[in-house]
């Protein structure tokens, strides 16, 4: 993990201070600034797979603003994320606003040639939709995968005013191309209402599990985490964190929000207690700026990609 090399961390905020200096995630270097990397933290501003509340396209900037203050060393962990591996930010992906079956395509192009070196990606959304062509991107490297998903939503209608891609969709489009492995993936924070009680079926018949916002209440974030970690096992995992699995309370700045969710301690704690799992790769998405006040969600969402990069880097060299 790139532990022959010196790693190219962040910007000294003792010299530059942290509101100064260039607006790439944690002010670490681009992709071109670098040789080679083993994460690379990339943005996909894309949001015309949404149902209520647009603006997930300016997730990825807002993101990056709210990592300024991101440090070098993350004890909840114990590790040195940008030391212990290069991480990059390598820029956004661009893709088109008004053909979704279209930026699916060049999202998941992208991904694959970011990754095709053997490196990790952390993808900031974006709205739901972009986590299929995410998944393609990381099953053709590694094979089917155990999908963590953390949400209120399920994400697994079959289509929505007829189209098949959106952000209600993705999941139920990664089952049928054969993205999951079987019996392995689960949904996280799920809460709020339905249209049908049907939707859980036709989820189940798809091979997740369920573990309900609810169920926090009774066995704890690392009770939840023991879930997903005995689910999951040794599988490759992809994790995919919408940020609405978070109160609205915590995460104003979403497309969808709904009521009664975990905390961003809550959430932060079951990431850390994912540690030594296989993963490869992640997302974070629907972080719509424009409803966020004093970057609440952004900077719940920077750490959470913070903790998903601690992660990727293991145990402290
Ligand atoms: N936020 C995501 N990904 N999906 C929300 C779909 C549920 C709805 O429109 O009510
Ligand atoms: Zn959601
Ligand atoms: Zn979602």
């Amino acid at each position: 993990m790139g532990r022959d090399h010196t790693n190219i961390g962040q910007l000294n905020a003792l010299e530059i201070p942290r509101y100064a200096g260039p607006a790439t995630f944690a002010r670490l270097p681009r992709r071109d600034e670098v040789e080679r990397f083993d994460v690379a933290v990339v943005g996909v501003p894309f949001d015309s797979g949404v149902t209520y509340r647009p603006g997930a396209r300016f997730g990825p900037a807002a993101v990056r603003q709210g990592s300024r203050l991101l440090k070098p060393y993350n004890p909840a962990q114990d590790v040195m994320p940008f030391a212990a591996q290069q991480v990059v930010d390598a820029g956004d992906i661009a893709c088109n606003p008004f053909d979704i079956g279209a930026a699916v395509v060049q999202v998941e192009a992208g991904l694959r040639e970011l990754t095709a070196d053997g490196g990790r990606a952390v993808t900031i959304g974006g709205d739901h939709t972009i986590a299929l062509p995410a998944l393609r991107a990381a099953t053709a490297m590694h094979g089917p995968v155990a999908l963590v998903h953390f949400d209120a939503h399920l994400d697994t209608w079959d289509t929505y005013f007829g189209e098949p891609y959106t952000h209600g969709t993705p999941f139920r489009r990664a089952a049928e191309e054969g993205l999951l492995m079987r019996d392995a993936s689960a949904h996280v924070g799920i809460r709020g209402s339905l249209y049908d009680p049907r939707d859980l079926d036709d989820d189940a018949r798809f091979g997740f599990t369920i573990v309900h916002c609810a169920e926090m209440d009774v066995i704890g974030p690392h009770g939840v985490a023991e879930r997903v970690r005995a689910r999951v096992q040794d599988a490759p995992v992809y994790l995919s964190i919408d940020i609405d699995v978070l109160d609205p309370a915590f995460a104003p700045g979403t497309g969808t929000p709904e009521s009664g969710g975990m905390s961003s301690r809550e959430l932060l704690s079951v990431l850390r207690g994912l540690s030594g799992l296989n993963i490869v790769g992640a997302d974070v998405v629907e972080v719509a700026p424009a409803y966020d006040h004093a970057e609440i969600t952004s900077v719940a969402a920077a750490t959470v990609a913070y903790e998903l990069v601690s992660l990727l880097a293991g145990k402290r060299p």
